[in-house]
């Protein structure tokens, strides 16, 4: 029997396992695992529920993987009795080894493994604000896959690594936002020689965040009440919400399909303004707590996207302004002793406006997903050195791509291709 399928969720047929796209029309396509009921591997890193992952192997140096603890300082402060933290990043004192600080290295991990699987050849192509840069380029560096990262300008400050080769990832910056650094890699991956990594189209990166909301249940035994998180495209919301449904048909851990609380920072905020109907300005992303949660074409309204996931779980998008955010991490990171990235931040903020507003009782069951944490930490054990930048392009420039491949030829091929 196969370990798994990769089926439309509307149409409901099976295709390629490595399709992103359903054959029929927009839907995400979704994984659907032969074992129902999860059992945890005797594995490093997230390969502990290789069971509900897309992959046959695993890379044993990707020995992170999200760590839920239940919160004592934080949630004294909130009034709250039942406050579980799932904690992404690095921090050792709780077994807590990713080594990028993010959560964004559960998708670059199934993911490389996935090309690994598929002797995959080609350079695969990442365009990141940030932290999904540095994740990708962390599994590069250990695996040696080519890859080319294109982030904007202003995030470069995020494509830094603890590893010494990185003689596999030449990165491209360009003068815009994250948007642009897309659209700049969208067009770079369709050219022969090149590969995407899919962004939340992929079922390799979906089921990998997957992993939070697994690792939160199988730690406390039962499927939580509200799971709260800052979203940018709110693939990470669309993953727990995939994972509760494979809980539930897991059958062990309760009927209870934990409601979505999402999080955005307001005024850059699409996904609020999509649900709420609300028409927000600023100055976009400059204006923002954490401009890696600025996603101008979130996969809202294709079938099996974060409006499903919202109006199954009966979810709630809260718009955080940059205040609010700033003191719910300072609070966050005093009653917890840990330092955490700005996005964070913004799904703490959420979780003390729940309160605020009764959204949430003292007693409810609730996951918070730190997202990313612990870089002050790691900083203490590691030496962490930037990635070097190949080339600037300006997405106005009608010779930039023309410019970009001839860095990569220069770069992988010393000219020759
Ligand atoms: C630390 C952190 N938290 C949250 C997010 C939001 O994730 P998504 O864009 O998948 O919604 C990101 C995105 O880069 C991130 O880096």
């Amino acid at each position: 029997m196969r370990k798994y399928v990769v089926k439309c969720p509307k149409c409901g047929e099976v295709q390629d396992p490595y399709a992103l796209h359903c054959k029929n029309g927009d839907a995400l396509l979704r994984t659907e695992y032969s074992k129902k009921q999860i059992e945890p591997a005797d594995l490093p890193g997230i390969w502990r529920y290789i069971d509900w992952l897309p992959v046959n192997g695993i890379i044993e140096e990707g020995t992170g993987r999200p760590v839920t603890y239940k919160s004592e300082g934080f949630a004294k402060e909130l009034g709250l009795n039942d406050l579980n933290i799932t904690f992404n990043g690095y921090w050792p004192e709780k077994e807590a080894f990713i080594k990028t600080c993010s959560f964004k290295d559960l998708e670059s991990f199934p993911t490389m493994q996935r090309l690994i699987e598929r002797d995959e050849e080609r350079i695969m192509v990442v365009a990141s604000a940030g932290n999904t840069a540095r994740a990708f380029a962390h599994v590069a560096s250990i695996t040696g896959q080519k890859l080319l990262l294109i982030v904007p300008k202003n995030s470069i400050h995020r494509l830094w690594t603890t590893n010494d080769d990185t003689s596999s990832i030449c990165t491209v910056t360009v003068e815009g936002d994250y948007y642009q650094a897309i659209a700049m890699a969208e067009k770079i991956a369709a050219k022969e020689g090149f590969v995407s990594e899919g962004g939340a189209r992929n079922v390799a990166r979906r089921d990998g965040m997957a992993t939070v909301m697994l690792d939160a249940v199988l730690t406390t035994g039962s499927l939580p009440q509200h799971y709260f998180q800052a979203v940018g495209s709110g693939t990470g919301g669309i993953s727990v919400w995939e994972a509760s449904m494979r809980l539930l048909e897991d059958g062990r851990f309760g009927n209870n399909m934990p409601r979505l609380h999402l999080a955005q920072n307001l005024p850059c905020a699409p996904l609020y303004s999509l649900w709420t109907g609300m028409e927000l300005t600023g100055r976009c992303p400059e204006e923002m707590h954490d401009d890696v949660l600025y996603n101008r074409k979130p996969p809202y309204s294709a079938s099996g996207g974060v409006k499903d996931a919202l109006d199954d779980t009966n979810g709630i998008i809260y718009g955080i302004t940059n205040k609010e955010a700033e003191d719910a991490q300072k609070l966050f990171e005093e009653t917890e002793s840990i330092d955490i990235l700005p996005a964070p931040g913004v799904a703490c903020a959420a979780l003390i406006k729940a309160v605020e507003t009764g959204e949430i009782n003292d007693d409810d069951s609730i996951v918070l997903n730190i997202t990313g944490g612990g870089q002050k930490r790691l900083e203490e054990d590691f030496a962490t050195k930037q990635l070097d930048v190949g080339l600037s392009v300006s997405p106005e420039d009608p010779d930039s791509e023309k410019k970009i491949l001839g860095k990569v030829s220069e770069f992988f091929y010393k000219g020759g291709y």
